[in-house]
């Protein structure tokens, strides 16, 4: 019999960083705070040099805990900038498109919001996982699909590749998602925005993954 994977932790950046060095301190610190699989740079909007600084100053914080930095919605700035991997949506370059750009060690996620197929489509393509959501409502992206968590359960069942479940997700409202078999929390608001702070969400969704 085999086991499953225990679900992780996928950090996302808040969407704008006007300070970088204090994200840098508080990345920093929710990294030292407990095992976290993935951090996503997603600045929206900003212009290509501002990404340029935000992956120059992030990734080596990432890179010292062992972490894999992705680079939202670009593969051409993730290849140039020595990220990990790239994750792509409805309006960026296909996942086969990054594929070619990124090469076959990338990781290359793709948004699926509430849509098997979707994610079927993008395991065909060659993508490393697949992401459902918005699970929850939230304040960091407008979101209208709204999947029930049974979806995770159907694709860690069926598919070989890992799937991420997003939106809107808590220490307080996560439990479902990982009982549903998600592989991946991607989190942002959750974290950065705790009111104990991220160092904290960290340690608590750590605890509840455990
Ligand atoms: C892990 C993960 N899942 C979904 C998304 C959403 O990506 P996208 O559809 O490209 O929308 P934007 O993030 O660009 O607004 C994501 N970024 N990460
Ligand atoms: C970037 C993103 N994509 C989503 C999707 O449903 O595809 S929801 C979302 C926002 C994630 O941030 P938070 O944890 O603050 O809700």
């Amino acid at each position: 019999m085999t086991s499953k994977a225990p679900c992780r932790l996928y950090l996302i950046t808040p969407p704008a960083l006007p300070d970088l060095d204090a994200f840098a301190a508080d990345l920093e610190a929710a990294l030292g705070a407990g095992d976290v699989g993935a951090l996503q740079i997603r600045l929206k909007p900003a212009g290509d040099d501002q990404v340029r600084a935000a992956v120059r100053r992030l990734l080596p914080v990432a890179h010292a805990h062992g972490v894999a930095v992705i680079l939202n919605d670009r593969p051409d700035l993730a290849a140039e900038l020595g990220c990990d991997g790239v994750h792509v949506g409805d309006e960026d370059p296909a996942v086969d498109a990054a594929r070619r750009i990124l090469g076959p060690d990338a990781m290359i996620g793709a948004t699926c919001r509430d849509s098997r197929h979707a994610a079927m489509e993008a395991a065909e393509a060659g993508a490393d996982y697949v992401a459902f959501g918005a699970f929850f409502p939230t304040e960091t992206k407008d979101t209208t699909a709204r999947p029930e968590p049974e979806i995770l359960t159907i694709w860690q069942e069926t598919m070989a590749i890992p799937c991420v479940a997003i939106g809107g997700i808590t220490v307080d409202n996560a439990r479902p998602l990982i009982e549903a078999g998600a592989d991946f929390l991607a989190v942002s608001a959750g974290v950065w925005r705790h009111p104990d702070g991220p160092a904290e969400a960290v340690r608590r969704f750590n605890a509840l993954m455990g």
